[in-house]
């Protein structure tokens, strides 16, 4: 069994709030008391049912994560205009409020970095002038450390799906030449929040799903994430995440979707500021490299459940996701269209098979 919990969303938070989902934050000890098998299982189920869960025991040494908090929390701290030579987002650096370049904004400011340490040590000349390797180091332990969760977590997706190769997703992110990121965003106390007495929440990261393969967060105690889950009645409802700086939050990204032929499903999420205190939240988007097929597994296609994306690569869909706006489906515009389909979009240019 997994563990589950569960808060409701503030209802003043959007109009698309409508209470508390029944079922909530699945939650799963990595430490595995029950056996590997069991573990397995659990994550397949939370996956498959909710789109993510909250990782426990999760083997990561919190003197990583407290040294990464502190490196960007200095880095936040300066003023804006030394802020700004990490910028702009083009789409990596430094970005205050407008989140890619199609008019997106939210109550946040951020860094976006890839991976691979020489990015990363180059980039920290303009973070971090006076002692660019503490900033670097700093993120390079963390990725590590969050590279191997994320690992760790796709070889039990591997063996709880029954892939006959259950290393082939972890794989895809361990590659050189990953187009991994790691996200550090800062939602600033929000002018929503008035001497503890909570006004209407403000949009601190809006709607979305995240792209790449898996998502690993980890953020301070501040709360301010929601996930969208169904509510059992048909709908969907806004379920908020209580903050829990000991986990992490791990979420399945469109790439995963497609992987799994849908089986696992990309959730949508977003983040509500309405604090007196700072969010701050660290992101590693575990990605395939640019050349990547993203097609899926053999074994998630059967004649009950057909394909249902056509075959593309990791480059052809950041190109496509970086001409649409935060909230868009894009994973939809990738969708096969069954002979005899009608419906919403059948006119796009899609394959059919
Ligand atoms: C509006 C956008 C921002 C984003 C690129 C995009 O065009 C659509 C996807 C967005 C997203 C969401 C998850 C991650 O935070 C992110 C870094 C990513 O890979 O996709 C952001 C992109 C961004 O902020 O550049
Ligand atoms: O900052 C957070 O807690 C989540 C932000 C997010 O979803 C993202 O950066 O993709
Ligand atoms: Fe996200």
């Amino acid at each position: 069994m997994v563990a589950s919990s569960a808060a409701p969303a503030s209802s003043s938070a959007a109009p698309a709030c409508r209470g508390m989902a029944p079922a909530g934050i699945p939650t799963i000890d990595m430490s595995a008391p029950a056996g590997r098998a069991e573990l397995s299982g659990q994550m397949v189920e939370a996956f498959a049912e909710r789109g993510f869960f909250k990782a426990v025991n999760h083997g990561v040494p919190p003197r990583v994560s407290a040294r990464l908090d502190a490196a960007s929390a200095a880095f936040f701290a300066r003023p804006a205009h030394e802020k700004q030579e990490a910028g702009p987002p083009d789409p990596l650096g430094y970005g205050s409020r407008s989140i890619g370049s199609h008019g997106d904004v939210g109550e946040l400011e951020y860094l976006i970095l890839h991976t691979d340490p020489e990015v990363v040590a180059r980039k920290a000349r303009a973070i971090d002038r006076d002692d660019p390797s503490r900033f670097s180091e700093a993120v390079n332990v963390y990725v590590q450390a969050v590279r191997h969760l994320a690992c760790q977590i796709l070889d039990l997706l591997g063996e709880g799906l029954g892939l006959r190769d259950p290393a082939s997703l972890s794989r895809l992110v361990t590659t050189t030449d990953s187009d991994s990121l790691v996200r550090i965003n800062n939602y600033p106390p929000s002018a929503a929040s008035d001497g503890g007495v909570k006004a209407a929440s403000s949009v601190g990261f809006g709607e979305h799903s995240d792209p790449q393969i898996l998502s690993v967060l980890r953020a301070n105690d501040v709360d301010g994430l929601q996930v969208l889950l169904p509510d059992g009645r048909g709908e969907d409802a806004w379920v908020q995440v209580p903050a829990d700086p000991a986990a992490f939050f791990i979420n399945v990204g469109d790439l995963l979707q497609a992987l799994t032929n849908g089986k696992l499903v990309s959730i949508r999420h977003r983040v509500m500021a309405s604090t007196s205190k700072p969010r701050l939240s660290a992101i590693y988007f575990a990605a395939p490299a640019l050349h990547e097929c993203i097609s899926a597994l053999p074994e998630t296609v059967t004649a009950a459940a057909p394909r249902r994306y056509r075959p593309f690569t990791w480059a052809e869909y950041k190109k496509t996701m970086y001409t649409l706006r935060l909230s868009h489906n894009r994973l939809d515009l990738f969708k096969v269209i069954l002979v005899g389909d009608v419906g919403e979009g059948a006119g796009e240019d899609r394959s059919r098979i």
